[in-house]
């Protein structure tokens, strides 16, 4: 081996080290993926010196066969993946190799259980990349140099995969970079000729440069009847088909193909749950392959995580993570897009501000759309595992696309007192055609939480009434409500918000027994709203409820409490929000109340039935102490 200059030793960041161990004891039973990991790098650093030499072809330094080769040193217990790509300087080595830079590493980290079956799944999501290595080799070296240095600007790295890793400068002939595994003693497997080929042709078909093997010589043979059999002179033989799947035809394609492709442009473990592949000829010509992933990333609340699609044009890789081409509340969709109209020096300001960009956006969304859509009709099982994995995403939807608004809210699913569970599977289509005679819009309330959402005051006389609401208790659900007021032409009615009318579903009777119960208790609303003074809007009687005494209910055009919430939680000030006051006429207590005549007594119950009416609703009160205080006056002058 050639000497190594400079060499330093590095410690690998805490994450890396914590990678490697449970990547060592959890991912045994699926060994061979570090192939797939290692050669999917190498594609890479071929598109990546490809897109380079676009400006500088220099950069090929005569050798522009991109491929990688895969060669065994059976004696040694060897195996060395090496590529002409971009290789790495030792800045770089140091970087890639000795820390994860990805957004929320720690966090990840913090999260895993130490329960290897459940955390080997967690790291399947995470992307183990080059690390994987470790799986089968005790000892791994790298020896790399990258594109336009000269030829002494190589480094090699060296580590057994625990807590440290070499460093050294190298005279390195070829650019690019070549690993070699020295292989476990029990992994020796991963050094046979045949194994290796039916790994690659499993996982490796797709990418879009050769793999090749190295086929040793045949000697020349003499055959039964003393003829001469010619040998044949060793090649490096290509054991991959080698074409870019997504230039290929659909039909040719068969699904575990595409299944593995998302793995290469994921770095997703899990199978994806389906996928989209497009040709789009005419005025704009692209090709799309466009996947939903079964599981969300850990990542997907993370704001800064990186999203989208990768780019590129005429089949040269331009750029990962082309957020330009998916609307935000498509973050987890994976895959790519391939332009014949942007042109090749295409960089992410020109993407920022262009028409093409515009048109290939609003095709890609449609085309995840439709896909969605088609799989709520086909099969509503998987959707439903969809929703329960994205659905919270996908609610940013209407707020962001303001064209695709209707079709978004028809993927919509929420829980609703149709079903006695919080189980997300609603739709606006089912609530639309189980509406009573009658009944014109759609209602909902939103809450802390579905339990609280289903327990809420509001909802008694829909229930009395048998009429559905839909139940909702996700922070972003009153985000996406402010945006979404209607759908197939019926609106959507806050039950929490406003006057209650419930139009044609009242009828007369009840209508009569109702103003009847009002008039006898007449006077008391003119005296709750003089005890309870500014902190009111107002004091009205209402029929929404059948069980509670009394509710308050915000106005038509004031702010939700669930909108206070969310602006509190995101720091903003909040404007002081009054309410209505509403109370149940037929209400024992409400009864018992009009007949208070002691106006302070009076004072105190009216103030204890609010702070119960702002609990139910807000789920905590601005002042406890005073409401507890009240509370036990009132007890302790029913007890006299
Ligand atoms: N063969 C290679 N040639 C050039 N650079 C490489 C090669 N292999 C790895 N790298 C560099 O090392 C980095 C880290 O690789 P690693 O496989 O750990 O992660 P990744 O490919 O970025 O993402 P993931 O962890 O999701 O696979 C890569 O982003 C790349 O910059």
């Amino acid at each position: 081996m050639a000497d190594v200059a400079h060499q330093e030793t590095h410690g690998f960041q805490t994450e890396v080290k914590q990678l490697l161990h449970l990547m060592i004891h959890s991912l045994y039973s699926n060994k061979e993926i570090f192939l797939r990991e290692l050669v999917s790098n190498a594609a890479d650093a071929a598109d990546k010196l490809r897109f380079k030499a676009l400006e500088n072809d220099s950069l090929y330094e005569n050798d522009g066969d991109l491929c990688v080769k895969l060669s065994v040193d059976k004696d040694a217990g060897t195996l060395t993946i090496a590529d002409n790509g971009i290789g790495m300087t030792r800045d770089e080595v140091i970087e890639n190799l000795g820390t994860i830079a990805k957004s929320g590493t720690k966090d990840f980290f913090s999260k895993l259980s130490g329960d290897s079956a459940k955390d080997s799944q967690l790291i399947g999501q995470f992307g183990v990349g080059f690390y994987s290595a470790f799986i089968v080799a005790d000892k791994v070296v790298v020896r790399t140099r990258a594109a336009g240095q000269p030829t002494d600007q190589g480094v090699e790295w060296t580590s057994a995969g625990e807590g440290d890793f070499t460093v050294g400068n190298i005279d390195k002939e070829t650019r690019g970079t070549e690993i070699t595994l020295f292989l476990r003693d029990d992994e020796k497997e991963f050094a046979d000729d045949w194994r290796l080929r039916s790994i690659i042709s499993k996982y490796s078909d797709h990418i879009s440069i050769p793999v090749r093997m190295w086929k040793a010589p045949v000697e020349e043979t003499e055959g039964p009847d003393g003829e001469k059999i010619p040998g044949q002179p060793g090649e490096w033989e290509t054991v991959n088909k080698a074409t870019a799947l997504w230039t290929r035809d659909k039909s040719e394609i068969t699904d575990e193909e595409y299944t593995e492709f998302y793995k290469h442009i994921s770095h997703d473990f899990a199978d994806p749950m389906t996928w989209a592949h497009n040709k789009v000829e005419g005025k704009t010509e692209y090709t799309s392959l466009l996947y939903i992933p079964s599981k969300a990333p850990f990542d997907l609340w993370n704001r800064e995580q990186s999203h989208g699609l990768k780019l590129y044009v005429q089949r040269v890789f331009i750029m990962d993570d082309a957020e330009q081409f998916m609307p935000t509340y498509l973050r987890f969709v994976k895959g790519l897009l391939d332009s014949n109209d942007l042109p090749l020096n295409v960089s992410r300001e020109i993407l920022q501000d262009n028409k093409i960009t515009q048109t290939l956006r609003q095709g890609c969304t449609k085309r995840v759309l439709q896909m969605l859509e088609r799989m709520a009709k086909n099969d509503a099982e998987k959707y439903q595992l969809f929703w329960n994995e994205f659905g919270n995403v996908l609610k940013e939807g209407p707020a962001e696309d303001f064209s695709n608004r209707e079709k978004i809210a028809g993927l919509l699913r929420f829980a609703s007192t149709h079903n006695d569970s919080s189980t997300q599977n609603v739709s606006l289509a089912d609530y639309i055609s189980r509406m009573k005679e009658g009944q014109e819009k759609i209602y909902y309330v939103t809450a802390d939480s579905y339990q609280a959402a289903k327990n809420s005051p509001h909802l008694e006389i829909f229930k009395k009434k048998g009429i559905e609401v839909l139940l909702m208790g996700e922070r972003i659900d009153e985000w996406l409500m402010q945006h979404l007021n209607e759908f197939d032409g019926k609106q959507l009615h806050s039950i929490a918000r406003g006057d209650l009318d419930l139009g044609d579903l009242d009828d007369e009777e009840t209508k009569k027994a109702q103003e009847e119960a009002e008039k006898q208790i007449e006077g008391v609303l003119e005296r709750a709203k003089t005890a309870l003074g500014e902190k009111v809007l107002d004091v009205k009687f209402t029929h929404r409820l059948t069980e509670s005494p009394a509710c308050i209910v915000a106005d038509d055009n004031g702010m939700t409490t669930q909108m206070m919430k969310l602006m509190e939680a995101a720091g903003q000030p909040v404007p002081e929000v009054k309410y209505h006051f509403e109370l149940n006429p037929e209400h024992q207590l409400v009864k018992l109340l009009a007949d208070v005549q002691d106006e302070t007594l009076f004072k105190n119950w009216t103030e204890v039935l609010f702070d119960q009416a702002a609990l139910s609703e807000q789920g905590s009160l601005k002042d406890p102490a005073t409401f507890v205080k009240n509370l036990n006056g009132l007890l302790a002058s029913l007890a006299k």
